[in-house]
């Protein structure tokens, strides 16, 4: 790839520049009747979770870090061409289920109404049925709705954890089709950010796209190092997504990726998905949920490589450490347990993402204030920790890690 826009070639690289996304109405969107079904666990603060939010970005700025805003890129995707404006909200409320009838006409004509940036705002907080003048549904639009539904258009309060929509891998991407309905539309941002921001058209490899039924999200991709890539089989991403995108990075000839390590961890929303669990923090340190193995200390691996005519090689392994070793090729491994694996402090530290650390440089991250005892530990295992403030932006169950997408580490 010529003058490539993404360049992510491990967890630890310095870290250069990331794709944030500011919490905004969307998250004032959440009710009791539906916070469950947004993935959320309980109604955050926004005010709170914005000053937080800043406080996060502040961080990375001051450590060289170019911010970019979700946001702000697909406005100026969008707003480059008319055909691409149309085409977006076609297929924005294609999959929210109007494809035609008089609700799509209605939510259509009223999303006209907007300038791009408005636009954009407006979906991700969500559109009520009491916004605009709408009266009649048409029968095809009643056939599949939720009546005692307000929003005509959900919001998108999970906006914020900008790692699960893709995921960067190499100078490429996986642009993902999410496991939940409630975060489904996020990744059609990404879709025309690639297709059309000028800083990235044409200038990533696209590995797998959004158009698949198999599921899975960027909090289970893993970059272990320039060929090295862990997946993890959870609550949202499938073997078979995982299977499918090993035998794309094996045989795309741009891709250098050559082995994919699928790890399995238990399927619930605390776990959701790999990195609530296990973070890699630098060449050889790795931070670890000790509830993700059994009594025995063992769990299900599986690596991948390419076999003959395109097909994929499995070898199973039990024990996390000595297969990180092994395909690392590692002769030390340093397994630092949250809330220092004791019983009652491991599982509430990784309840508020203490394991969920977002990695700046080789032995250097960004955590929770919150967690303490997993930042302390962090700290005596020679690790220089960044801590940043939470009371409400954890309560979506995202942390550093989850609410950051790099675009640009340097090399190793
Ligand atoms: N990479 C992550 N761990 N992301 C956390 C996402 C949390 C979000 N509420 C969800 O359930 O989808």
């Amino acid at each position: 790839m010529n003058n490539p826009a993404i360049n992510v070639n491990s967890e630890i690289g310095t870290l250069k520049s990331v794709l944030l996304k500011r919490p905004g109405a969307e998250v004032e969107n959440i009710t009791p009747d539906t916070m469950e079904r947004l993935l959320f666990d309980d109604i955050p603060f926004l005010k709170i979770a914005q000053e937080e939010h800043d406080f996060f970005a502040d961080t990375l700025r001051d450590n060289g870090v170019e911010t970019l805003y979700v946001d702000d890129l697909a406005v100026e995707a969008l707003d480059s061409d008319d055909v691409i404006r149309h085409r977006f909200v076609q297929q924005y409320l294609d999959e929210a289920g109007y494809g035609i009838g008089t609700t799509h006409d209605a939510l259509f004509n009223y999303l006209e109404t907007f300038d791009t940036r408005d636009m954009v705002t407006k979906l991700y907080a969500g559109i009520r049925r009491n916004e605009f003048d709408f009266e009649n549904d048409s029968l095809h639009d009643l056939a599949g709705r939720d009546a005692a539904n307000p929003f005509l258009l959900d919001p998108l309060p999970n906006a914020y954890f900008t790692r699960d929509p893709q995921a960067s891998m190499g100078n490429g991407i996986t642009i993902n089709h999410m496991t939940y309905k409630a975060r489904q539309p996020e990744s059609l941002f990404t879709e025309f950010i690639m297709q059309y921001h000028p800083r990235f058209a044409g200038h990533v490899d696209i590995w797998r796209d959004r158009n698949h039924n198999t599921r899975i999200e960027g909090g289970d991709e893993l970059i272990l190092n320039d060929h090295v890539i862990a997946i993890g089989v959870s609550q949202r991403t499938s073997s078979k997504s995982i299977e499918a995108l090993a035998k794309e990075l094996f045989a795309n000839p741009n891709s250098h990726f050559d082995t994919v390590v699928a790890v399995e961890i238990p399927h619930n929303h605390a776990m959701m998905h790999l990195d609530t669990v296990f973070t890699m923090v630098n060449r050889d340190q790795f931070t670890v949920f000790p509830g993700i193995m059994d009594a025995g200390g063992q769990m299900n691996i599986f690596i991948m490589t390419p076999g003959p005519d395109g097909t994929v090689k499995l070898a199973h392994r039990t024990d996390l450490g000595k297969t990180l070793q092994e395909v690392l090729e590692l002769p030390e491994l340093d397994l630092i347990e949250t809330g220092s694996g004791d019983e009652i402090v491991a599982p509430r530290e990784q309840w508020n993402d203490g394991s969920n650390t977002l990695t700046i440089a080789p032995g250097e991250v960004v955590t929770y204030n919150r967690n303490y005892v997993s930042n302390e530990l962090l700290r005596r295992h020679g690790i220089i920790v960044h801590e940043v403030i939470s009371s409400e932006l954890s309560r979506g169950r995202g942390g550093p890690r989850c609410m950051s997408q790099p675009i640009w580490r340097e090399d190793l």
